[in-house]
């Protein structure tokens, strides 16, 4: 009964393909999985979300949407144009806490970076972690950039008390260039937090067979009520040259 919280430097850094990865890789443990999405912005109500597109990638998982608004724009944002009510830190917790009563593994993911907006008091993602308790597993890009905005994120978890499991990149390039490769030494030496594995480009367009057979290769996470760092491998690992 672990509570994963994943969040990411920024939006489109690959959150959703990290989690179906996390989400497979405890599936194919044998794990039960519930992936819960916080609030989904820029998706039509008769459209998949970030939820859906993990279920469909990693197979049986829970799925749980705690509130849907169209407008592709913080939940705090999006919320207030829609007239809607938003979704508070506590509900997330609420909600994951309950999931994890009936689930060995729950990813909650947030929606773009860890402080982007909820609700209008400025209740974040980072609440939910720390009323939760729950570690965070910060997705990256590989490339130049990568290293400022990990290196604030992690900042800011610390900051808060909050436990960072480490970090994934959530696009690893087939051709890497020098920063990507650099990258790889740099990236655990500014979040202070080993790099947990590297999704290759391009698999959240794999057939969900072959990304299911494929994920637990790319991390490793243990998963017996404990989130334990070093039981995450970055397998085939790229040569920094
Ligand atoms: N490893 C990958 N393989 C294939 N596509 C990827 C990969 N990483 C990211 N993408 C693509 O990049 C886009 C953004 O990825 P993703 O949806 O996972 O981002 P996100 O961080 O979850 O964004 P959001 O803040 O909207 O939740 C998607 O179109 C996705 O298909
Ligand atoms: C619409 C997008 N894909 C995400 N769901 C929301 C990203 C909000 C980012 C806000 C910001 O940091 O400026
Ligand atoms: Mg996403």
């Amino acid at each position: 009964m672990t509570v994963l919280v994943i969040t990411g430097t920024g939006t489109e850094v690959g959150k959703t393909v990290v989690t179906a990865a996390v989400a497979a890789t405890a599936r194919a443990a044998g794990r039960s999985v519930a992936v819960l999405k916080a609030a989904q912005t820029g998706v039509r109500p008769d459209e998949p979300g970030d939820a859906a597109e993990v279920a469909r990638l990693a197979g049986a998982v829970t799925t749980a949407e705690l509130a849907r608004y169209p407008e592709p724009l913080a939940p705090a944002t999006a919320a207030r144009r829609a007239g809607r009510a938003p979704v508070h830190p506590h509900e997330v917790a609420e909600a994951a806490a309950k999931l994890a009563t009936e689930h060995d593994l729950v990813l909650v993911e947030g929606a773009g970076g860890l402080l982007v907006r909820f609700d209008a008091g400025g209740g974040t993602l980072a609440d939910a972690a720390g009323l939760l308790s729950a570690p965070v597993l910060v997705v990256a890009p590989a490339g130049l950039g990568t290293l400022n905005t990990t290196e604030l994120t992690a900042r800011e978890l610390r900051s808060r008390g909050l436990d960072l499991a480490g970090v994934v990149i959530g696009s690893w390039p087939t051709a890497p260039d020098l920063a990507a490769r650099c990258n790889l030494a740099d990236l655990p030496d500014v979040a202070g937090a080993p790099l947990l594995g590297a999704v290759p480009a391009g698999s959240g367009h794999l057939e969900p067979a072959a990304f299911r057979t494929a994920a637990p290769h790319w991390l490793a996470p243990r998963l017996d009520g404990t989130w334990d760092a070093e039981a995450f491998q970055v397998r085939e690992a790229p040569r920094v040259s």
